[in-house]
């Protein structure tokens, strides 16, 4: 039995108009043939704040070897996520970046068909699941923790923070069953991962893209092997739930679509994660005050050294939840969000013509200074009910919004809370003297140096 939808690539491929049907829309679109990328590139942030001052909140521009209009301001952000009219298509907005390695995994759907699979996929995010998945955080986390206080001094946060993410991927996403196949799977993924932001687009050989699309190869190949076994066996992983998750009318999610989803979600759970727990570090071990303060809080848990944080305990957090929030509101790992129009429409007064590009930019909403006065300044306080009264809703947008709203960010924020009460009652963090780290912020947000960090045994 399946299920009848209209496949994505069924929704008709909006054309890209020539770029002389953009000419009415103020911008700059660079040099011949590479545009504004590597402006872009060298500094995401000042570029579009510059574009902005420029040409004002809907502006022209060329990256990556296509004309895009990018809209600004959370008017824009709440158009472009919410569509309640199904305008915007996510399939052919991201497709030119994931549609190689990443084909058909939840965000490259769209409309009714990607409705129907969110719906299939989310049995995997509910409280019961969310608990086995805590199980495996909490011994994985402490674990390392544990390392990192065996060996107190200057630590590089970045890569730390990759293996961790990418340690309790294997073992909360692939169960432990996974043993002695977890360095090859993760190798394979790694590579996935690191093609998908890759600037040479073709797999040609030696390049990352042709690393990329033989550890798909290898990924497809693992999955495909165990999904019967999973299927016979059980599991409280989250491939496990997958396996046996179904479509509304019963049917069990093919061998196909796991791949897909698996492949997907593991990808949008690594970068991201690794990108905002470094950031959470980093802001942590550059204010000792909330440093305290979280532990302070986390202190009033009553845990006994070692002791797991309880899925319930989770909510006693909120302080730890706002400076979580402050970090990505300063470094939103996922910067820009791109789609694609599929009729035309208009926008501020412009109108814009089917199948344009179109880019919102979380990184510059988030520091907009009439909606975050002193824009640079970490403040956790911002989060306050109260604070956030009157603020617009796609203000704060580092999981996106709308249909497409990430489904793993319970998952994060819990991944985040155990990585906290963990850390901060083990470990002091401070910075090295007058060091001051600097990040690269696209594809997504990485400290160039890999952060140092000075970690310091509490007792
Ligand atoms: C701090 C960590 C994370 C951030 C900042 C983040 C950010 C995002 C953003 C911005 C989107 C929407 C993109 C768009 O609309 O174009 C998204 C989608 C998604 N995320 Fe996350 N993500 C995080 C962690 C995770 C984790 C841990 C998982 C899985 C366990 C996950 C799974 C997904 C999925 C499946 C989608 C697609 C949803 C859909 O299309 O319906 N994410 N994420």
């Amino acid at each position: 039995m399946s299920i009848q939808v209209a496949d994505s690539s069924l929704v008709a491929t909006p054309i890209a108009p020539p770029r002389s049907a953009l000419a009415h829309i103020p911008g700059d679109e660079g040099w011949p043939i590479i545009g504004r990328t590597l402006e872009v590139l060298a500094d995401p942030k000042g570029q579009v704040q510059m574009m902005g001052r420029t040409y004002g909140p809907v502006y022209r521009s060329r990256v990556l070897g296509e004309t895009s209009i990018t809209l600004l301001g959370p008017e824009a952000n709440e158009l472009v996520l919410f569509d309640n009219t199904k305008l915007f298509s996510s399939t052919h907005g991201w497709g030119s970046i994931l549609g190689l390695l990443f084909p058909r995994g939840l965000m490259m759907l769209d409309f009714e068909e990607h409705r129907l699979h969110r719906r299939a996929l989310s049995v995997a995010f509910k409280a019961g699941p969310m608990q086995s998945y805590l199980a495996e955080l909490n011994s994985g986390i402490a674990r390392r923790v544990a390392q990192w206080r065996a060996q107190p001094g200057e630590m590089l946060c970045y890569p730390e923070m990759k293996r961790l993410t990418l340690d309790l991927a294997a073992t909360s996403f692939l169960g432990t069953a996974i043993g002695a196949e977890t360095a090859e799977i993760n190798a394979a993924f790694v590579d996935m991962v690191a093609a998908s932001v890759a600037p040479i687009r073709k797999p040609w050989p030696g390049t990352a893209m042709a690393r990329g699309v033989k550890g798909r190869k290898r990924i497809v190949a693992y999955f495909s092997e165990q999904i019967p076994i999973r299927r016979a066996k059980g599991g409280d992983d989250l491939f496990s739930q997958l396996c046996r998750a179904t479509h509304e009318d019963g049917a069990l999610l093919s061998t196909q679509d796991i791949i897909d989803h698996m492949s997907f979600l593991m990808m949008a759970a690594h970068d991201t994660l690794t990108s905002s727990l470094t950031s959470f570090v980093a802001a942590l071990a550059a204010d000792p005050e909330w440093q305290q303060r979280l532990r302070a809080e986390i202190a009033a848990l009553g845990l006994k050294p070692g002791e797991p944080i309880s899925f319930e305990q989770l909510d006693a957090l909120p302080l730890t939840e706002m400076a979580f929030k402050e970090a990505m509101r300063l470094r939103p790992p996922v910067p820009s969000l791109p789609r694609r129009a599929t009729r035309e429409f208009s926008f501020r007064g412009f109108a814009i013509p089917a199948g344009t590009m179109i880019a919102i930019n979380p990184l510059h909403t988030h520091h907009m200074p009439e909606i975050w006065p002193e824009p640079d300044r970490f403040d956790p306080l911002r989060f306050t009910d109260e604070a956030q009264r009157g603020r617009h809703r796609f203000a704060w947008i580092p999981y996106g919004g709308g249909a497409h709203m990430c489904l793993g960010l319970n998952f994060a924020y819990m991944q985040a809370k155990c990585f906290a009460v963990h850390l901060l009652q083990n470990l002091n963090l401070g910075l090295p003297a007058n060091y001051q780290s600097s990040w690269q912020m696209w594809p997504i947000p990485k400290p160039k140096d890999g952060l140092r960090v000075n970690v310091t045994p509490l007792h």
